[in-house]
């Protein structure tokens, strides 16, 4: 099955309008779409106690890992500014937990302007449990 970015955006944006980020006023949003072709969004969540803050990427992975779907094929993060998105350190662990290492990560901003890698190229020398054998 193709994977559509413009749909990933499509989706990815609108879900955005729903990011809860009263206090950086940076809106994230994120798509994924799983093996099965099922598609889940999610959206950063702020908390006034800031750690607590829970980034798009990994919303939409854990929507996604409720539901039973464990294997992501691509992501694409956006958000409410000019510069492209980068996922944080936090969320490029939590996705290679879910995704394998040529899956795609596109990674735009607000102008439909976007990048297109492979997973292994933003985690390289990822740690996974084959590190523990
Ligand atoms: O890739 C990223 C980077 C940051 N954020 C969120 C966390 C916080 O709400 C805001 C500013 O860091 O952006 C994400 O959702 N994804
Ligand atoms: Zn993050």
């Amino acid at each position: 099955m193709e994977i559509s970015e413009k749909r990933l955006f499509d989706l990815a944006s609108k879900a955005m309008d729903h990011a809860y980020a009263p206090y950086s006023n940076y809106a994230v949003g994120a798509a994924i779409i799983c093996e099965d072709g099922q598609i889940y969004t999610g959206v950063n969540v702020e908390n006034a106690s800031y750690g607590l803050t829970n980034c798009a990427e990994r919303t939409a992975i854990f929507k996604a890992v409720s539901e039973g779907a464990t294997k992501v094929r691509a992501i694409l993060v956006v958000n409410n500014t000019a510069e492209m998105s980068k996922p944080c350190g936090a969320c490029r662990q939590v996705m290679s937990e879910f995704m394998e290492p040529d899956n795609i990560v596109f990674l735009a901003n607000k102008d439909n302007e976007f990048k297109e890698y492979s997973f292994k190229q933003i985690l390289p020398l990822a740690f996974s449990d084959e590190d523990m054998d």
